[in-house]
């Protein structure tokens, strides 16, 4: 087992569960303790579809007397308030105090919606997270964004809300569909154009380990993106500053991910391709450096364009940003390999012809 660790992130890395507990003592500074030794009373938290592939080894791994367990429909339609009611109401019936713990064994979805009700019950009690899409690995899973969304609205209500620590099994990769592992990709692209630009060489010189799901390949790229993630968070856990540069891609890809139904990676490479368009036009990059963008988006097979909202719909979701503020769009723009930069001074007309570039012709 590896362990990533600041001020703010505990992050255990392993191939499988047999180590959780080993982790749960770790944190809590005590030695081979059983976790209802710990905690009075465990609810594991997770959706349709890792219930069928992983939930029961890792329930098994647990060897746990007090555990529920509350399965959520697959999909970011969970991510709202009907269901945050109901997993909360689950909590209580199931007597969960403030000695309990949460665990979020799932994607995204999971992992936003359980750390919002393990920071919203009794005020907040402990909650872990058990990432196990390449998504929640590399990304979600870290740095204690919790939330649920509000109709076309994403993660409008939350909370920042640390996990007591994450624990990834690299090995759950494994039964992920392609779809899903290509939702990941993108945000593993995007820390190399926003952290990392030598991780791009990386990626593209290993995309056939990468794509064939290769141990060392998926062990080196979510290490990679864990630390990367890890120090940003440790650096500006609130996103006041440093932690802006995490929402490359976002700005443009809230805008088109509701309205036109598609995954949030794919939303975000193509609210990437928007950042690099504009960026293109204020000259702030070349197009030797756009082309590299393309070409890795070509080889992990990450879409571009979008079809379907016109052009001020997607505008008008960008606008409800939480970044944004006194009427301005914030958004980040590649500026130079590996770095992006802070820009509210673009105007809704430049912003509206990048949207209709990026559209199926
Ligand atoms: O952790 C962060 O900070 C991020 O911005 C990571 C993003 O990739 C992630 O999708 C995040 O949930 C978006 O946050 P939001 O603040 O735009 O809702």
């Amino acid at each position: 087992m590896e362990k990533i660790e600041n001020k703010v992130c505990s992050i255990f890395l392993d191939e499988n569960y047999r180590s959780f507990t080993k982790a749960l003592n770790q944190v809590n500074s005590t030695t081979d303790k059983n976790i209802n030794e710990i905690y009075d009373r465990v609810l594991v938290i997770s959706d349709e579809n890792v219930y069928k592939t992983q939930l029961h080894k890792f329930i098994d791994s647990l060897n746990a007397k007090f555990v529920s367990e509350y399965i959520v429909p697959a999909g970011e339609e969970s991510k709202c308030i009907d269901t945050f009611q109901k997993v909360l109401e689950h909590a209580l019936k199931a007597g969960l105090t403030r000695k309990s713990l949460i665990i979020a064994v799932g994607g995204g979805v999971v992992g936003d919606l359980s750390g919002y009700v393990a920071a919203s019950y009794m005020r907040g009690i402990d909650f872990v997270q058990v990432p196990t899409t390449l998504l929640a690995q590399v990304d979600s899973s870290i740095g204690g964004k919790t939330g649920i969304n509000l109709g076309t609205y994403k993660n409008v209500v939350g909370a920042f809300y640390q996990p007591k620590f994450t624990f990834i099994n690299v090995s759950a990769l494994r039964t992920l569909p392609d779809s899903e592992f290509r939702n990941g990709m993108s945000e593993v692209v995007k820390y190399g154009f926003i952290y990392d630009y030598e991780f791009i060489d990386y990626l593209l010189e290993n995309s056939d380990d990468i794509l064939d799901k290769r141990d060392s390949a998926l062990r080196y790229i979510v290490k990679k993106c864990a630390e990367i993630k890890a120090h940003v968070v440790e650096v500006d856990e609130k996103e006041g500053g440093l932690r802006k540069i995490l929402n490359f891609g976002h700005t443009f890809g809230h805008g088109v991910e509701k309205l036109c139904h598609i995954a949030h990676g794919e939303a975000v490479s193509i609210g990437m391709n928007m950042a690099f368009k504009l960026s293109l036009k204020r000259n702030l990059i070349n197009e030797e450096y756009y082309n590299k963008f393309l070409q890795v988006c070509e080889k992990f097979n990450l879409p571009t364009e979008f079809e379907g909202p016109e052009e001020h719909e997607v505008l008008s979701i960008m606008k409800t940003d939480k970044k944004n503020s006194f009427s301005k769009v914030n958004m980040m723009l590649p500026v130079e390999h590996g770095k992006v930069d802070l820009f509210n001074d673009v105007d809704d007309e430049t912003i509206l012809e990048i949207i209709k570039e990026c559209k199926y012709a």
